[in-house]
């Protein structure tokens, strides 16, 4: 049953508590309500997804964030990598968390990411030959919205066709896909062509695989928790805060937890309810560090400076934060042949939307790219004289490139062209090595923390994106866009390091793939801030599920590895309930 006020609750106690209805949280919810036995409570801070168009339109996400009722709308601290730079960071505030406002491409990374979580956790069960086991449970994938012969663009045996979450490839055709796939042709040493990312090896370019069915989003909330929601064992509760963990005894010498206090709004009365088994920490890598420094886990400076008793002491807690830093590398194209006018004329978009409503098919069925890759630098790179090479394996990239047919620069204060066509040849940095932190602002639990994700802070990631950068140069001078390209349009024609980075301090932002600020660790470790089994080290009673918990940035776009940590994580609980015992 959903709910949107504490006092509809029918009862306090719970045998889980889930904190997030979002990527992660649903899937638990989900998962362990298939035992009829267990009964658990999800509280979510956002609001229904329900009639939310622009949720469920792919095309239209570009509208759900930032400054939205759907997004917290939290800002990055002024970075001093970006030249003191700030900007919004998105994350989800609707049932389904981000995966109900991304951009929906859907991935799980490489195999190499998975096999070091197993060497740095030293537990093999997160090793890639476990974890792609879960594959097939959580993965539907289904025939594109056009319907379109998908031969060649992608590995069958790679995916599930019976899981919860439907993917598809691309749904609509653009004007520039059979360029990009030429490209691939005319440079096959440095941009081969890979079938499918899905299998676990990324390098190359290949056809974008997303969370779309049928023309629309597929998200945790339209998938895990619709199959939960009407079990007489689920509850969900909305517009709920939750503001603390409250300890509640000592369980074999260390401090336990079942108590979870939440609110509506700072000046509304706090309800406490209790998990009998475990509370599930699922609010995302900005949610679950906060919420554990507001409830006295986390490093003791920091929580006495702000009066918080401290219950566990762990400096892990909100540091090692991690995230695949953006820039957008746009070029200016042939007039006419792009999406461009699709953005400025209200009639063209009109129509297009009234193709969606109609038949679900079209422009507005897809997401805003149809084609991405990974790559890595060359081993001869000078980087790699003086500091090891940061990537997950030999076989996991450093960087991505994303291929999108219109102006597209997420930079806030960014005013699009009035005229023109554009290609936009984004470059992500995808093995970072500057890392940051979420810190409290304050004790009051409804002030945003600060986000530090201290981008390009070190001399590998600068000098990484510049390369990117070059090689997104190279790309775009391969022959299949000889008659399209006119010319770069912004200041990275220069080759010129200092240049270079000039228009990468100036123009980078994100692709909101923030992860780490609870991270992983062996058992007994003296950093991290869980084991590998998911639970709060020096703490009984708390486990987190979501993207907080993974080391480092994966090589995919975040939500895959998220549904793949909760899908493991699900299989990590006792089954049934405490009344049974
Ligand atoms: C704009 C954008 C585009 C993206 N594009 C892609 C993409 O194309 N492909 C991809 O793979 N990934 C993408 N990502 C990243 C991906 O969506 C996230 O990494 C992933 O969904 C995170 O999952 P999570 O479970 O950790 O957190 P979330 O899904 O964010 O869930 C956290 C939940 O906890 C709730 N919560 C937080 N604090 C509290 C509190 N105090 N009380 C109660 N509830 C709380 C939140 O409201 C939210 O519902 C994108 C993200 C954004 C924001």
């Amino acid at each position: 049953a959903l709910y949107t006020e504490p006092r509809q609750l029918p009862r306090h106690t719970y045998d889980y508590v889930i904190v997030g209805a979002g990527n992660a949280g649903n899937v638990i919810a989900s998962r362990l309500s298939e035992d009829p036995r267990t009964s658990i409570l999800v509280l979510e801070a956002g609001v229904s997804n329900e009639g939310v168009i622009a949720s469920v339109v792919p095309f239209l996400v570009p509208t759900l964030t930032p400054n939205t009722p759907y997004d917290w709308n939290y800002t990055v601290t002024p970075q001093k990598g970006l030249n003191g730079r700030t900007f919004p960071y998105n994350r989800g505030k609707i049932l389904g968390g981000s995966s109900s406002v991304n951009y929906m491409v859907h991935q799980y990374g490489s195999s190499e990411d998975y096999d070091k979580i197993a060497e740095i956790t030293r537990d093999s069960g997160w090793n890639w030959d476990s974890v792609k086991r879960n594959i097939d449970k959580h993965e539907k994938f289904v025939p594109p919205a056009d319907g379109h012969d998908t031969t060649g663009q992608y590995i069958p045996a790679n995916h599930g066709t019976n899981g919860m979450l439907s993917v598809s490839l691309p749904g609509s055709s653009q004007l520039i896909d059979s360029r990009v796939i030429a490209t691939t042709r005319d440079l096959p040493e440095e941009f081969p062509f890979n079938e499918d990312m899905g299998g676990g090896d990324v390098l190359g370019i290949g056809w974008v695989q997303a969370s779309i069915a049928d023309g629309q989003r597929s998200s945790s909330a339209t998938t895990y928790l619709a199959a939960a929601i009407n079990r007489p064992n689920v509850h969900v509760l909305l517009n709920t805060h939750v503001t603390k963990l409250l300890r509640t005894g000592t369980i074999k010498g260390v401090p336990s937890f079942r108590s979870v206090e939440f609110a509506s709004k700072l000046d509304a009365p706090s309800t406490i309810v209790t998990a009998r088994r475990e509370i599930v920490l699922s609010a995302g890598s900005i949610g679950t560090p906060q919420i554990l420094l507001l409830s006295g886990i986390g490093p003791r400076d920091e929580l006495e400076g702000l009066g918080i008793p401290v219950i566990v002491e762990n400096p892990s807690v909100g540091k090692n934060l991690s995230d695949h830093v953006l820039v957008p590398n746009i070029f200016h194209v042939k007039d006419g042949e792009s999406l461009d006018a699709l953005f400025r004329d209200p009639t063209l978009f009109k129509a297009a939307l009234d193709e969606w409503m109609e038949t679900k098919r079209g422009i507005l069925a897809s997401s805003i790219t149809n084609h991405l890759g990974y790559f890595r630098l060359s081993s001869t790179s000078s980087i790699f004289s003086t500091i090891s090479d940061p990537a997950s394996g030999p076989k996991a990239s450093h960087w991505e490139l994303m291929v999108a047919n219109f102006y597209i620069n997420p930079k806030p204060d960014d005013i699009p062209p009035e005229t023109g066509s554009y290609l936009g040849l984004l470059s992500a940095l995808i093995s970072p090595t500057s890392r940051g932190s979420v810190t409290l602002a304050s004790a009051d639990p409804f002030a945003h923390p600060l986000i530090d994700p201290n981008y390009l802070t070190t001399p590998f990631d600068i000098f990484a994106m510049r390369e990117t950068v070059r090689a997104v140069k190279r790309f775009a001078a391969a022959d299949a866009w000889k008659d399209y390209i006119i010319a770069a349009f912004g200041n990275f024609s220069s080759d010129a390091d200092a240049d270079l980075d000039a228009y990468i301090r100036d123009e980078a932002s994100t692709v909101y793939h923030m992860v780490g600020t609870a991270s992983m660790s062996p058992r007994g470790a003296e950093w991290g801030v869980v084991d590998p089994d998911l639970k709060v080290k020096g703490a009984e009673g708390i486990r987190i599920v979501d993207a907080s918990v993974l080391p480092f940035p994966p090589n995919a776009h975040t939500q895959g590895p998220v549904y793949l940590v909760a899908e493991r994580a699900a299989e990590l609980f006792a089954p049934g309930s405490m009344d049974d015992l």
